[in-house]
């Protein structure tokens, strides 16, 4: 099939260039000029394990390609996906002017009938909007064009992209139009040979809402956990324990369990707040959405509050270690990591900060923590520890996972860790000699 992914970010890119793996013919289309042309040269602007290896060969393949004139390819495409952003507007709500960008340019360029595919995170009713913006730019060319709007909302992770594309749990599909269906399920029988996954037909809306409430539902373990881990540490009990014990049972699972520092990413806190404010719209208050929220922004303090606890109120004079920047490993991704609001609580403080991420360290500097004083970045993760009182790890990067403790102790002032991710244990650390600060278990 020929396709045209509009929107080259996270999911645009990740979602062609599997298209095109498959053996279809994908145009990637991008306003971002300079992403495009970087593209071309095979510079991937984002870290995905296995992504610039496919990208690659597909391009040499032809079967990938990149461009920002939406017009020319539109011509020769079959179907059309929009994965533009979706971002968090002034009210909580989704933003959905590039989406509405998108249709607009489809309705004003198309010249053949065409299937649109929305695989943007969206709320419910939008692809009404969208079918409502493409009929209103073809009236205005007075060109009668058939098309039809589907919604395939995506459930990749960074991190994990390419194998979640590839072998995905479940493939949604929102339409209205028997045929149309059948199409979409053509386009992904290649990647249901397995026979693990599934392909789930639904109506528009209710694809729509599938997505919101999968993002919901994983964000609302996190935050119970959380919530779980805190009373923990009140009363004697270690969350580490409780999680083994509730996963077991195959009702509740060991998945999305594990406490730690909060969630953050692009996805959980926008979607979160946005299906909080689509309830709002609709006149229902949605308290359990709300608390989800509430829990997650108290919780990426929580490892702060240890440290000020240990360290005192002022923390002028201090140099602390953080070991990961990154929302979660195997991404460069800092949107929402809780990495910015434990160094900006610290250097609030008084306190200097040394920091070392395996990927995100140019994220951090270029936009989250631009210009802010008191942080020196390092070559390595012992680096850091230079002089610091204490490691605050914050991301569970798998190269933290088991450190040299010797070389630990012979950098930091004192040894002492603060482990937000709950990568260590007491035990591993008490026969090390380290002060430990855990979530969800008192300190030794
Ligand atoms: N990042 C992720 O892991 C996932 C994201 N999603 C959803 O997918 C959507 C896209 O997310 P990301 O890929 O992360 O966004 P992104 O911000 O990485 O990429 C969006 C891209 O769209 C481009 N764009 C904006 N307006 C355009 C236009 N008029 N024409 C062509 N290109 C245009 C931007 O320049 C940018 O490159 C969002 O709704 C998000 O919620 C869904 C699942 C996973
Ligand atoms: O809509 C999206 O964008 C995507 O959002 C999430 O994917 P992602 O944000 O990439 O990352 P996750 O692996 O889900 O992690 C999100 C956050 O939750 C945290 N987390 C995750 C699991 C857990 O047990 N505990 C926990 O604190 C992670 O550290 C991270 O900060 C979903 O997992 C994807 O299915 C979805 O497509």
């Amino acid at each position: 099939m020929n396709i045209t992914v509009i929107g080259t970010g996270y999911v645009g890119l990740v979602s062609g260039t599997c298209f095109a793996e498959m053996g279809n013919k994908v145009t990637c289309i991008d306003v971002d000029a300079n992403k495009i042309e970087k593209l071309k040269e095979g510079v991937i602007p984002i870290f995905e394990p296995g992504l610039e290896a496919m990208v690659k060969r597909n391009y040499e393949n032809k079967t990938l390609r990149f461009s920002t004139n939406l017009s020319e390819h539109l011509d020769k495409c079959d179907i059309a996906f929009i994965a533009v952003g979706t971002p968090m507007g002034d009210d909580g709500s989704a933003d959905l002017k590039y989406v509405l960008q998108v249709a607009k340019e489809i309705g004003e360029n198309m010249s053949h009938p065409l299937i649109v595919v929305d695989k943007s995170t969206v709320p419910v009713g939008t692809a009404d909007k969208v079918r409502a913006t493409i009929k209103e730019a073809l009236e205005k060319r007075k060109v009668d064009i058939a098309f039809e709007v589907v919604s395939n909302p995506e459930f990749l992770k960074e991190g994990d992209a390419i194998k979640d594309f590839m072998k995905p749990d479940r493939v949604v599909i929102g339409s209205d139009d028997a045929e149309t269906t059948e199409k979409m399920r053509n386009l992904y029988a290649p990647f249901f040979r397995s026979g693990s996954a599934r392909l789930i037909t639904m109506d528009v809306r209710s694809a729509e809402m599938t997505k919101y409430v999968a993002n919901a539902m994983l964000a609302t373990k996190i935050s119970f956990m959380n919530e779980v881990a805190n009373i923990c540490e009140l009363v004697g009990a270690d969350v580490n324990d409780v999680r083994i014990g509730i996963g077991s049972d195959s009702r509740i699972g060991y998945s999305f369990i594990y406490p730690g520092s909060g969630y953050g990413g692009s996805c959980f806190p926008k979607d979160v707040k946005a299906l909080h404010r689509t309830a709002a719209e609709h006149g229902y208050d949605a308290n359990l959405v709300a608390a989800v929220e509430a829990v997650n922004d108290k919780q990426k303090l929580v490892i702060a509050k240890k440290v000020i606890k240990r360290f005192g109120e002022d923390l002028t004079g201090k140099t602390f270690a953080i070991w990961g920047l990154s929302f979660k490993p195997d991404t460069d991704d800092m949107r929402e990591a809780p990495a910015i609001y434990v160094i900006k609580e610290l250097i609030g403080r008084g306190a200097k900060i040394k920091a070392y991420d395996p990927k995100a360290m140019h994220e951090a500097k270029a936009f989250y923590l631009k210009g802010m004083d008191g942080i020196t970045y390092c070559n390595s993760k012992y680096e850091a520890l230079i002089d610091s009182e204490a490691m605050i790890l914050l991301t569970d990067w798998k190269e933290f996972r088991i450190p040299d403790f010797e070389e630990l102790k012979a950098q930091l002032k004192q040894p002492m860790v603060f482990d937000g991710r709950n990568q260590y244990n007491d035990k591993m650390m008490r026969e090390n000699g380290f002060e430990y600060f855990q979530i969800g278990k008192k300190s030794i």
